[in-house]
Parts: C-alpha cells; structure tokens; sequence
C-alpha cells in the first residue's frame, strides 16, 4: 500500500532556508520553495527543522527472549517516536542472534512492524561465548543482510578470535563493533575507578580497561585491513587512541551515547541503578573530551544503546542490578542539548552523526527504496523527521514507549522535540501517524 502525498511545508531543511518537502510513492519528489500539490496532505513544518531519518547503530530490542523489557514492536514504536528510521538491533538476545535463522526472525518482525526498519546485529561468537565464530557468512548472505557483527554486553576478548572475525567479515565490507571491556580489568566492577568509587564502596571500572581493547582492535584492523567500530566509547583515553589511528589511516569508527555526553559518575552517589551501565558514566573531564570528539569527528557516531530493563532487574541493590539504559526516545533531545545548544555541532553535523555515517558504517546507505542516511534531495528515499528545536520537555517514563521504564532522564528538562518521523513517506509518528496507517 502506498502512503498519501505529503507535503511538509516550510520546515528549514538542516540549517538552510525554509522550504517545503514533497514526499510520494515513498520519495521525496520535490524540494523547494512555493511546491504545490492538490493531493498532497500538508504537514505545517513553520518553525521546524527537518533532517533525514536518524539511524541507530546500537539498539537492544530484547526479541526473542527478553519480550518483558521490550519488543520489536515496542522497541521500533519508541525509535519512530525518537526520529528513527532505522534501528541495528543487537545481538544478545535468547536465543542469541548468531545464526542465519535468528537474524531472520529478527528481521521479519521488523518488516511486520512497520514502525522502523530493523537491521539485525549478528554475534561474533557461538552464543556469545567468546570461543567459536558464529556462522558470520550465512548471516551476511541471509535475508537480513547482516553487515554489522557485535558479541556486544561482552567483549571479543581473545586476541586470536577477533582478528579472525576480522578477516572473515572483510570479505562481504561487514564490520566488527566492539564492546571494549577487558573482562580481567572489569570483574565485578560497578562504576567508573576513581577517588569516588572507593568512598562509595563501589568495585572501580577503569578507564584502561576500555582503552586496552580499543588500542588492540585498531592495531589488528589496521594490520588485516578490515573495519573495526567501536562500541559506547566513553574515555578521553580512547579518544586519543582513536584520534592518532585516524590519522594514521586506520579502519576505525566509533560511536558515542547520549547518556555518555551529558551524565557523569557523581549521579551513582545517588546508589540508584538507573545510573548503572556499561561502560560506566565516566567524570567530567571525559564527558568534555568525547563531546569535543563528536565535534571534529574524531567519534563518527551517536547511537543510543537503549538498554532496556524490567523494573525487577533495575529497582534492587547496585551490585545486583541489570547494566543499561534507555535510549531513543531522548537521543536527539540529549544531542540537541550537549551539541547543537552548545554551539559544537550544526544540524547538518547532527544529521552526518545520527543518520548518514551510521547508515555508511552499517551498509544501509544503499539498495533501492530502503536506503537509509540519505541526503534529504529529490529522488532520495522520504525517511524524514521533523523536529522543534524551540520546544522543550520534562521526561516522563510513563508517557515512553518502550515497554521499560530505566531512562536516566525522568524529570529532567530536555531541549526540543521529535514532532513527526516518516518512513519512506508515511508517518510513523506524529503527522498524523495513526491517519496513514501501516502499510
Ligand atoms: N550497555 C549496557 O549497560 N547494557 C547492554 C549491553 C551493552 O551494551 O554492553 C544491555 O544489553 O543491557
Ligand atoms: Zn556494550
Ligand atoms: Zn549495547
């Protein structure tokens, strides 16, 4: 079924002049000033700015397995509502992700969704175990396509394992994303490792944990030539590391999350779980260094790593709770007000962080009609969010669409606003989403 015609009307487009946007038969088919289109439905973009349909490479939507925390269903309904076009869902579900079956399954309940496309994360390993690469060919060469390959919640941290997975995904331009957390340096560990974990009696995470595992896996891509992402980075260590491989030429991209822009490790004073993932909310001074990364480019990427939890796994003790967050419905607001308020970013530096250079590094920027992380220009796919930077919010977990509560947010006053998301021209929020329906 084909959506009605759009026309968005007068929404800047990144940060140029305002003009109007004709999406149909799942194209935008004009843009410019003045479009007219008799049949066109029109959508009043006065004041809004329009950006591509944001692309997340790091999403746990929990199905198979986890269906309590979340859905693809819930999990895609809550990116649409975050401007997402696009999810990479992770592997570490139950059954882990880590056959062509699996992947599939994963696949197909994102195309019957119809909320966001889902492009599924194969595991590096046999069941994330660490000892035995998955079948990572048949996932690739399966209905999903799988590009990205992560054992993320743990670490590819045999040496031997990881270079292997390397040249294995480099003959189909797949990518390794890695979890970078030597697990010897991290066992049992809480939080950040500082003065301030050891006044709270908190195991210590530290920062050299993470950096070991970057400075390796850029060595080894470098070395076999294949691509390497890092995962959540959150050190001004690893920035380092990654800015020198950079220069140096070396196959690597990383990401960064929303939560490690804005939270720092003073929040687990609080001994509230909501605070607990990983890698830990780190001290200010990393917050400022993976902040100024995101700027120069140094970090590629926001993904969200929306980390859903049921409430029983997050509202206990901090050394028993579950690792993680959520993410997507707040991303852009978080990016919005650590990036763009700030003056570090522009909205077109938004839209290369959060839609075409995760679409680049996932391998969803082609194909015909489904590619992601295009520019918003006749001919182009019509993923398009609209957004009013001018709105502000105070989060409430109860109005979320994820079927957890964790966001680290709740109450907080957050900058701007998600008002529409439309996947190839139809809305999936807002702009009337429920009017076109799924196709
Ligand atoms: N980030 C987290 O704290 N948790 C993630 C796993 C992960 O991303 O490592 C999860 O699956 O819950
Ligand atoms: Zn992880
Ligand atoms: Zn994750």
């Amino acid at each position: 079924m084909s959506a009605e015609p759009i026309l968005i009307t007068g929404a800047r487009v990144l940060d140029g002049e305002p003009a109007d946007l004709l999406l149909r038969d799942g194209r935008i088919a004009a843009v410019g000033a003045g479009l007219d289109a008799a049949d066109a439905r029109v959508v009043d973009g006065t004041g809004l700015v329009a950006l591509p349909g944001l692309v997340d490479l790091h999403t746990h939507l929990r199905e198979p397995g986890r269906e309590d925390a979340e859905t693809v269903e819930t999990g895609t309904l809550a990116a649409a509502r975050g401007g997402f076009t696009a999810v990479h869902a992770m592997a570490n579900t139950d059954p882990v992700a880590d056959t062509a079956g699996v992947v599939e399954q994963v696949w197909r309940l994102g195309r019957e969704s119809g909320h966001a496309d889902v492009r599924p994360v194969g595991a590096v390993t046999v069941g994330l175990g660490g000892e035995q690469l998955a079948e990572l060919g048949a996932m690739a060469d399966s209905a999903a396509g799988v590009r990205v390959f992560s054992d993320d919640g743990v670490c590819v941290s045999d040496a031997m394992l990881m270079r292997r997975a390397l040249e294995y995904v480099k003959a189909f331009d797949g990518v390794v994303a890695q979890h970078a957390q030597e697990p010897r340096l991290t066992e049992g560990a809480q939080m950040n490792e500082g003065e301030l974990s050891g006044r709270l009696g908190l195991r210590g995470w530290p920062r050299v944990a993470e950096e070991a595992i970057v400075a390796r896996d850029v060595l080894l891509a470098a070395h076999v030539g294949s691509r390497v992402h890092i995962c959540h980075l959150s050190t001004r260590g690893s920035v380092e590391i990654v800015r020198l491989a950079k220069e140096r030429g070396m196959p690597v991209t990383a990401e960064v999350t929303p939560h490690h822009l804005l939270l720092t490790d003073e929040l687990a004073t609080t001994y509230d779980p909501l605070y607990k993932v990983n890698p830990p909310l780190r001290t200010a001074d990393d917050v400022a260094a993976v902040r100024e990364a995101l700027a120069d480019g140094t970090i590629d990427v926001v993904a969200t790593d929306h980390a859903p939890h049921p409430v029983e796994d997050k509202d206990c003790e901090w050394d028993v709770a579950a690792f993680g967050m959520l993410g997507l419905e707040t991303a852009l607001a978080v990016v919005q007000h650590t990036m763009v308020d700030t003056g570090l970013l522009d909205w077109a530096g938004v839209a290369e962080r959060m839609s075409y250079a995760p679409a680049r590094i996932g391998r969803c920027d082609t194909g015909d009609g489904g590619a992601h992380g295009r520019p918003l220009a006749e001919g182009e796919p019509a993923n398009v969010v609209l957004v009013d930077p001018s709105a502000s919010g105070t989060v409430d977990p109860r109005a979320s669409s994820s079927l957890s509560r964790n966001t680290p947010y709740a109450g907080m006053k957050l900058p701007g606003a998600v008002v529409a998301t439309f996947l190839r021209g139809r809305a999936t929020f807002g702009g009337d989403a429920a009017a076109g329906g799924v196709s």
